[in-house]
């Protein structure tokens, strides 16, 4: 058993949807657990729609809400040639729940609403998918995978319950390949116990991908992307990246924790677990090598790695009261951040203050700082990057800092990190 991931690129145009049928009609006779996500742009789309009716426009919610059905009646009808697929009443079930969640009053905290919305990109993608590879003779089973990931309510970032996951994907999952070889389920998305809708954190398919592949014990993972393979750095923002054919988990995790946007950092540790390897292809050429991820690959044949991570923040706390900042003013400080979910992606102190580089999210920097404010002067500057960069080489950081401020810097013998203005 393989597990395959296509993610909202491989989905944004006919044409990719026919190479991504072409790449599943190249494993015959192979069981595959296939994940996709929204077409395109389609969870940027409905967040406004959430956004919009958690604010009380339902106007404008229920016509963003139109324009993505439109969107997607069209991609379906020219995918499958005509409106008489029955596909087309299940698409309009989907619309109709997430009509009569707009007709709601938004009683409950804003994740839940969205989790109740946003879900709807994988049920909808995963629905046109199945349906149009079945015409096109790639025989396989649509599975609602709110039925099989049963997870906490921690609404946008559910945690996934692992024994009651397991037992479904056993109980459930498995025995729809007696009838297919290929299997077709929603990433980013589960379920509670009480049937609510729920996601696992954005651009999570990645990771939901992950956990069929522990849960079934499949020999490899593969994540279909729009570059050739895993990189030495981001191809949309530096010229001239290297293809790192071979590469090990431990490397790609730290990676995928100080920014690289290519595998959501949670995807690993479900992998390492089980020793599944992980395949990153081009969608565009299915014939190009790719990267493997596995254990065990010397660094020594590794290129220096970068990773630039846009719309940093630097917030500075200082105590009021010039108290020093010791273990347990900082376990406070820590605390806050938790509770407002922000992740602190670089951090120094001193002797009266804490510095840190955040993530731009001003709804929940606006509450921390309140939360702060009684006890400590808070700084904040805003449209700053944070570089990393990985097996420096001479020259090679000083080049990407040119002309910029250094405003805090970390190294270690194998990484520096610069947070620049
Ligand atoms: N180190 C890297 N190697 C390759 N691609 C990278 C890297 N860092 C960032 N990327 C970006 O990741 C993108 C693919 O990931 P993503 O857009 O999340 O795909 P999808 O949503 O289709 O799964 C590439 O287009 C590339 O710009
Ligand atoms: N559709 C979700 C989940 C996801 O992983 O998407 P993609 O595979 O396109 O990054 C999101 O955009 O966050």
């Amino acid at each position: 058993m393989k597990v395959f991931k296509f993610g909202g690129a491989s989905l944004e145009s006919i044409e990719r949807i026919q190479l991504v049928a072409a790449i599943l009609q190249s494993y015959p006779d192979q069981q595959l657990l296939i994940v996709i996500s929204a077409m395109g742009k389609t969870t940027n789309e409905l967040e406004k729609v959430a956004q919009n009716f958690y604010m009380r426009k339902r106007e404008i919610a229920a016509q963003l809400l139109h324009n993505i059905e439109q969107q997607h009646l069209d991609v379906a009808e020219k995918l499958l040639g005509n409106r008489n697929n029955p596909v087309f009443e299940q698409l309009q079930q989907f619309f109709t729940e997430a009509e009569w969640t707009l007709g709601e009053k938004p009683l409950r905290q804003y994740d839940y609403y969205y989790d109740q919305l946003v879900s709807l990109g994988e049920l909808l993608s995963t629905a046109i998918m199945s349906a149009y590879f079945n015409l096109a003779g790639i025989a396989n089973t649509w599975l609602d995978v709110r039925d099989i990931f049963r997870t906490d309510d921690t609404f946008r970032d559910a945690n996934i319950d692992w024994d009651w996951t397991q037992r479904n994907v056993t109980e459930k999952v498995l025995p729809l390949f007696k009838h297919t070889n290929i299997v077709i389920a929603q990433g980013f998305i589960g379920s509670t116990d009480q049937n609510e809708s729920v996601t696992l954190g954005r651009e999570g398919s990645d990771y939901s991908a992950a956990v069929f592949a522990n849960l079934l014990n499949a020999e490899s993972q593969t994540i279909w992307k729009d570059v050739e393979g895993l990189k030495n750095a981001d191809p949309k923002l530096f010229p001239n990246t290297i293809n790192i054919p071979e590469i090990s988990f431990s490397e790609v995790i730290e990676m995928a924790y100080y920014g690289a946007q290519v595998i959501h950092p949670k995807t690993i540790k479900p992998l390492y677990l089980k020793h599944i390897p992980l395949y990153v292809k081009s969608f565009l050429n299915k014939d190009l090598p790719g990267t493997v991820i596995r254990e065990d690959v010397d660094v020594k044949q590794l290129p220096p790695i970068i990773v630039l991570k846009k719309n940093q923040v630097l917030l500075t706390i200082t105590s009021r009261d010039f108290s020093f900042i010791t273990e347990d003013r900082i376990s406070d400080i820590y605390e806050m951040f938790h509770k407002h979910k922000i992740k602190i992606n670089l951090m120094q102190n001193a002797a009266i203050s804490f510095s840190c580089c955040i993530d731009n999210s001003s709804e929940k920097i606006e509450l921390l700082m309140k939360a702060l404010h009684d006890d400590f002067k808070i700084a904040y500057f805003e449209g700053l990057e944070l570089l990393t960069v990985r097996y420096n080489k001479d020259g090679l950081l000083e080049e990407l800092s040119k002309d910029r401020t250094v405003l805090l810097e970390q190294r270690s013998p194998v990484t520096i990190q610069r947070l620049l203005k």
